[in-house]
């Protein structure tokens, strides 16, 4: 009988944020991943929380052994992040949104090196979305594409990296996606990709009512990305 696999350890960074909350504590729920280091912005109030080592920022170096990063920070803090994975030859995934283009381009570079999963939304209903807004922009053409999105007040991207996303797939179906962004209260995120003809309109909606849809995606990817070869990879490569 094989020996069962020894859990995925994960680095999670961006630890103190919505998101990394999130991770944390679905993390703690799963017998195939180990938390060994959570790395937030500024000092940690003690080293050890609910059983998992805490860095700072300023102490990346010095985090233990860990097979995967989890990235859900700002743009500021992934260069850094990056550049610890592909020093010591580990993957990460990485779901923060507003990149610049040449960290995008250093997200492809380091592909060459270790495996990478940069997705601007980690949620099934989006993967199949933007599915969808390819087949109804080849579908319609001639039509008007426009993607609104609807986000919390904290939220500081903008248009949010899966309206961005979707409008990529609506122009390999030849449209020429506008976008608007709202920012309000709590919403944890929406997404509507409508396209408008003569007398009539279609509207393809997502609507996320959790984030832990995201962390619990961006976990899953996570725990199958462990020794893959280098490359890039995507949600739809990791669902089983
Ligand atoms: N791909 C997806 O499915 C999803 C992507 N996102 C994206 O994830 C990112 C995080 O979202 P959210 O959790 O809501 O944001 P938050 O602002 O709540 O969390 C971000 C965290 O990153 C920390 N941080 C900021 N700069 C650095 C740095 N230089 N080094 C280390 N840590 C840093 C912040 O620290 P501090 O607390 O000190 O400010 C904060 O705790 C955003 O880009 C968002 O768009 C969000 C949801 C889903
Ligand atoms: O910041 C958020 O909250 C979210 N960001 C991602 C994006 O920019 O698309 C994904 C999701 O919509 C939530």
């Amino acid at each position: 009988m094989n020996e069962p696999s020894p859990p995925v350890r994960l680095l999670i960074h961006g630890a103190a944020g919505r998101m990394g909350q999130a991770l944390l504590r679905l993390a703690g729920e799963r017998d195939d991943v180990d938390v060994v280091a959570a790395v937030t912005r500024s000092k940690p109030a003690q080293r050890v929380i609910d059983g998992v080592p805490h860095f700072s920022a300023t102490e990346l170096e010095a985090v233990p052994e860990f097979d995967v990063a989890i990235d859900f920070s700002l743009p500021q803090g992934l260069d850094p992040l990056l550049a610890l994975c592909v020093s010591r030859g580990r993957a990460l995934v990485s779901g923060t949104t507003g990149l610049e283009p040449e960290q995008r381009a250093a997200l492809d570079a380091a592909a060459g090196n270790i495996p990478v999963l940069w997705a601007s939304n980690f949620s099934l209903g989006v993967a199949i979305l933007n599915e969808l807004v390819a087949r109804a922009a080849a579908a319609l053409p001639g039509w008007d594409c426009d993607i609104v999105e609807s986000h919390h007040v904290h939220k500081k991207d903008a248009p949010s990296g899966t309206a961005l996303t979707l409008g990529e797939h609506a122009r390999t179906g030849g449209a020429q996606p506008r976008y608007a962004a709202l920012r309000a209260g709590d919403i944890i995120g929406e997404h509507t990709v409508q396209f408008t003809g003569l007398g009539e309109r279609v509207e393809l909606i997502h609507r996320a009512t959790s984030r832990d849809i995201f962390a619990r995606g961006a976990l899953h990817a996570a725990a199958r990305l462990r020794g893959r070869p280098p490359g890039h990879y995507r949600v739809t490569d990791l669902l089983s």
